[in-house]
């Protein structure tokens, strides 16, 4: 039943959901190709579980159409469910179980046939053999994690959500973690997640952006920096801290935020910025320099989510 004619996974359109008359996803449309590896960002409460959960046939939407893996999120979303992998935020194992018997618990709640070749499979493929008879509950928050992925990957999903996989996850883990997402991203899964973590957003092959339910951004992290057309001029030395003071609130200046030593001063227009921070440092009468620097992508979402509350709240055609 899969749709073999492409490598479409994901395409959905005009996806919206209302919970007591208010909409928390807008009109959302989206495709993912297999493989692909896709990250959902946006504030609190934005509606990225909503749209991930109305995808894989978990809630149904008010409105909008669309296929999951071939399968019509309408009407199949129990053959979805079938196919999909989900990760949530609270991930729940019982903790007097070892890893090899929590993943044999849920082998039998998949009833998955050959049930110990395919937990033996996975503790392998997951890289879990040194823990495979530590009791849970005293796994570390890194390898709890991991227990996680491998119970959302063992019955060989052909799509993995993910939603915020990481939350309080040490680095170490978190690069480990990701490289095993990349690693059965290139077997041909396709990961959506939704992340708040921009090294995590780095990691995506494209990301989206989602604000107040509606998408505002969506492209690799280099094209949604570019798009957003903000510069970034970055000052150091001993006067920082008075030329944040002079700056903030200057025509052109959008955002100034300390870096370490630094201070980053961001703005939609690289003529008008470069005016403010000059006057600045002319008026502290030097100790500083000013030179242009590299956008990052937490300062396009600052801009966008400023962007789309100053929307959500004129009401911009928002219907109810
Ligand atoms: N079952 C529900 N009933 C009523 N409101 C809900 C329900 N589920 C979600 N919401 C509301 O819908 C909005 C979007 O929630 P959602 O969980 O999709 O956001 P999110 O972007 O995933 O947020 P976060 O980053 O905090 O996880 C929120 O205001 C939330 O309170």
């Amino acid at each position: 039943m899969t749709d073999t004619r492409d490598d479409t996974v994901i395409s959905i359109v005009g996806l919206t959901k209302r919970f007591n008359g208010r909409t928390v996803v807008d009109d959302v449309a989206l495709e993912v190709r297999r493989g692909e590896i896709v990250g959902f960002l946006g504030p609190n409460g934005s509606g990225k579980t909503t749209t991930i959960r109305m995808i894989c046939g978990l809630l149904k939407p008010d409105s909008g159409s669309g296929t999951c893996l071939g399968l019509d999120i309408l009407t199949q979303s129990t053959l979805i469910k079938r196919e999909v992998g989900y990760m949530t935020q609270r991930f729940s194992f019982y903790e007097d179980l070892t890893i090899r018997e929590n993943l044999d618990f849920v082998a039998r709640v998949y009833d998955l046939d050959d049930r110990q070749k395919r937990v033996a499979e996975t503790i392998a493929r997951l890289g879990l053999e040194r823990r495979r008879d530590q009791l849970a509950g005293s796994l570390s928050g890194g390898w709890k994690q991991r227990l996680a992925l491998a119970a959302s990957v063992m019955h060989q999903p052909k799509l993995l959500l993910l939603d915020e996989p990481t939350a309080g996850v040490d680095p170490q883990a978190r690069r480990e973690f990701w490289d095993e997402i990349h690693r059965l991203a290139a077997e041909g899964l396709t990961v959506l997640v939704s992340t708040h973590y921009m090294d995590e957003a780095e990691r995506c092959h494209r990301i989206v952006y989602i604000a107040y339910g509606r998408i505002v951004a969506r492209g690799t992290v280099a094209e949604v920096i570019d798009r957003s057309g903000l510069s970034t001029i970055v000052v150091s030395g001993a006067n920082v801290n008075r030329i944040a003071a002079l700056v903030r609130g200057r025509d052109g200046v959008e955002q100034v935020a300390p870096f370490g030593n630094d201070l980053h001063v961001v703005g939609p227009d690289a003529a008008l910025l470069k005016q403010a921070v000059d006057a600045a440092v002319a008026e502290v009468g030097g100790g500083v320099t000013a030179v242009p620097g590299a956008t990052g992508l937490e300062d396009v979402f600052i801009r966008l989510m400023q962007q789309a509350s100053v929307e959500d709240r004129a009401g911009n055609g928002r219907r109810p």
